[in-house]
């Protein structure tokens, strides 16, 4: 009663055209009708009640209308966004078919006589080598070198039972640890990934990340990674979760984008609709281990594979992966972010025997070399972050606070980080692997923001609390 009062001190108070746009201005004239003659005579509450019910009969016309507009809106929306799906999917199949052309030119210059011959492929299901990194948009305004550049500079060979330039006994002994030095050397690289600021682009540009988790127990974990991701600098961050735990994942937020799809009977096909639009994948907070949704989680990896994307694996999905390595060995734009225990899991899966714990860096290289040379980065007192070849250690300071869902963080953050290193110029990170640089840049931030969040909230520390300090916390390493 008290917006209709209100709504009918804004008619009478404006001309009828200005208060209600393109609203008819018979309907308005009620609110300025005068009452009758007699009306004087008439005790005050019922001409009280006359002019509200007008004003019931105006706002039922009004809602009717404002609702019918909406509806226009958004059909019109949804066909502009579905014809704009098509464009985007025309121009990335003509990308693909261009750089498929320029792989073969550039294999038959290297070696033209024994080069096999590629066999035509459908112009929208690329089968570049999942070791070869597709190129991705540039950011707006830099000049990038073109697509060409990037995908020589890139392509060398790697992965499993390719050929690499040493052996990997011999890469294990020649693995360093830049230490505290990392610090310097690395974080300006993660600097040089950060898309500026500018008034030149439009919404999505600097990241659109999926999240692959959510279930009926874990609702905390993919909310914590998708908030994050936005937090660090996206512009959009989906949810991919069950049907129970969408409601609950957006209630915490209104601003992430939740798709309750994961346990739908057709839930490949509904998330890979949006697989176009993603920049960068984080699958497994929260995903629970639910022989379904792993099976889901997996599919949708092999696709995103096929596309070029990103791939952070984490908690659950690290358990998928313990089980079936090869859905992501060797593909050179994943990156495992396992705690100790989901490490000792991995290791034990591949290598077949217990976990020689006395050595943790040691263990990394030796993982990461036998998932193809993946960068995994393992979690602790010190990071380790390894692609096999080169190994990067993250002690930035943080505090003895070991709350739940700081790795959530990470993964969330780390799903934008991967998406600008790989969307950067090489000579930006100086030829270094963009997976290492991005976890270089989560695992630093992940820290910094336990350390500021301990600094006020000490032993109280929760991670919603360092998801606060992800934007003073980035500013001080990034951007200062
Ligand atoms: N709010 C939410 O919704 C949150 C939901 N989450 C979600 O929960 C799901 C399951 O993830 P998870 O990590 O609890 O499962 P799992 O790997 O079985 O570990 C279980 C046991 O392993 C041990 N352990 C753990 N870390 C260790 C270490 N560093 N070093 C050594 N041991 C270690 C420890 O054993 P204990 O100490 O009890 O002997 C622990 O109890 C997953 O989807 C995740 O995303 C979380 O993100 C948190 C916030
Ligand atoms: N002992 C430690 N000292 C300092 N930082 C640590 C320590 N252990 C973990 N961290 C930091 O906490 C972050 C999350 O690591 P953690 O091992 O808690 O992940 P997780 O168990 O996968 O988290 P989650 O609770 O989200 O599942 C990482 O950035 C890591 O650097």
């Amino acid at each position: 009663m008290n917006l209709l009062k209100r709504t009918a001190f804004i008619f009478s108070e404006q001309t009828p055209s200005l208060a209600l746009g393109s609203f008819p201005t018979k309907q308005i004239s009620l609110t300025k009708t005068n009452p009758p003659a007699s009306s004087s005579s008439r005790p005050r509450r019922s001409k009280k009640r006359f002019a509200n019910m007008s004003l019931e009969k105006l706002m039922e016309k009004f809602l009717e209308q404002s609702m019918e507009a909406e509806d226009n809106f958004y059909r019109l929306e949804q066909q502009r966004l579905q014809a704009e799906d098509k464009r985007r999917e025309e121009e990335h199949s003509r990308e693909l078919q261009m750089l498929q052309m320029l792989g073969q030119i550039f294999n038959g210059i290297r070696t033209p006589s024994t080069a096999p011959q590629a066999t035509p492929q459908p112009s929208c299901i690329p089968q570049t080598n999942p070791a070869v990194p597709l190129t991705r948009p540039t950011f707006g305004n830099r000049n990038h070198p073109p697509a060409l550049t990037e995908f020589v500079s890139r392509s060398q060979p790697a992965g499993p039972g390719l050929l690499m330039e040493e052996s990997d006994a011999q890469f294990i002994e020649r693995s360093f640890s830049l230490g505290t030095a990392a610090v310097d050397n690395v974080i300006p690289l993660v600097r040089n990934t950060i898309p500026p600021l500018t008034s030149k682009k439009h919404k999505g540009q600097d990241g659109r990340i999926g999240i692959i988790g959510g279930c009926q127990e874990y609702t905390g974990a993919p909310f914590f990674a998708a908030i994050s991701a936005l937090k660090v600098g996206a512009d959009l961050s989906h949810v991919f979760c069950t049907k129970d735990a969408a409601p609950v994942i957006k209630s915490y937020s209104p601003e992430l984008i939740v798709h309750p799809v994961l346990d739908s009977p057709n839930a490949v096909e509904e998330m890979e609709k949006w697989l176009p639009r993603l920049h960068s994948l984080v699958v497994g907070p929260g995903l629970g281990r639910e022989e379904m949704l792993l099976k889901n989680a997996k599919e949708i990896i092999e696709r995103s594979k096929l596309r070029g994307i990103p791939i952070i694996i984490d908690a659950d999905g690290l358990w998928l992966v313990a089980k079936e390595p090869s859905v992501i060995q060797g593909y050179q734009r994943g990156i495992l972010t396992p705690n100790f225990m989901e490490f000792t899991r991995l290791y034990e899966a591949m290598h077949h025997e217990p976990l020689d714990s006395t050595d943790h860096k040691r263990s990394a290289q030796q993982l990461s070399i036998a998932m193809g040379h993946l960068t995994l980065v393992l979690k602790g007192e010190e990071d380790i972050i390894t692609d096999g070849k080169n190994m990067l250690s993250c002690s930035q300071e943080g505090s003895g606070r070991r709350c739940g869902g700081q790795g959530d963080l990470l993964s969330g953050s780390l799903g934008v980080f991967a998406h600008w290193a790989f969307s950067s110029p090489p000579d930006a990170i100086k030829g270094m692997n963009p997976s290492l640089v991005a976890a270089f840049g989560a695992t630093s931030l992940t820290r910094q923001c336990n350390r500021q969040a301990f600094h006020k909230h000490s032993r109280s520390t929760s991670t919603s609390d360092m998801i606060q300090e992800i934007s003073s916390a980035f500013k001080k390493l990034f951007e200062s």
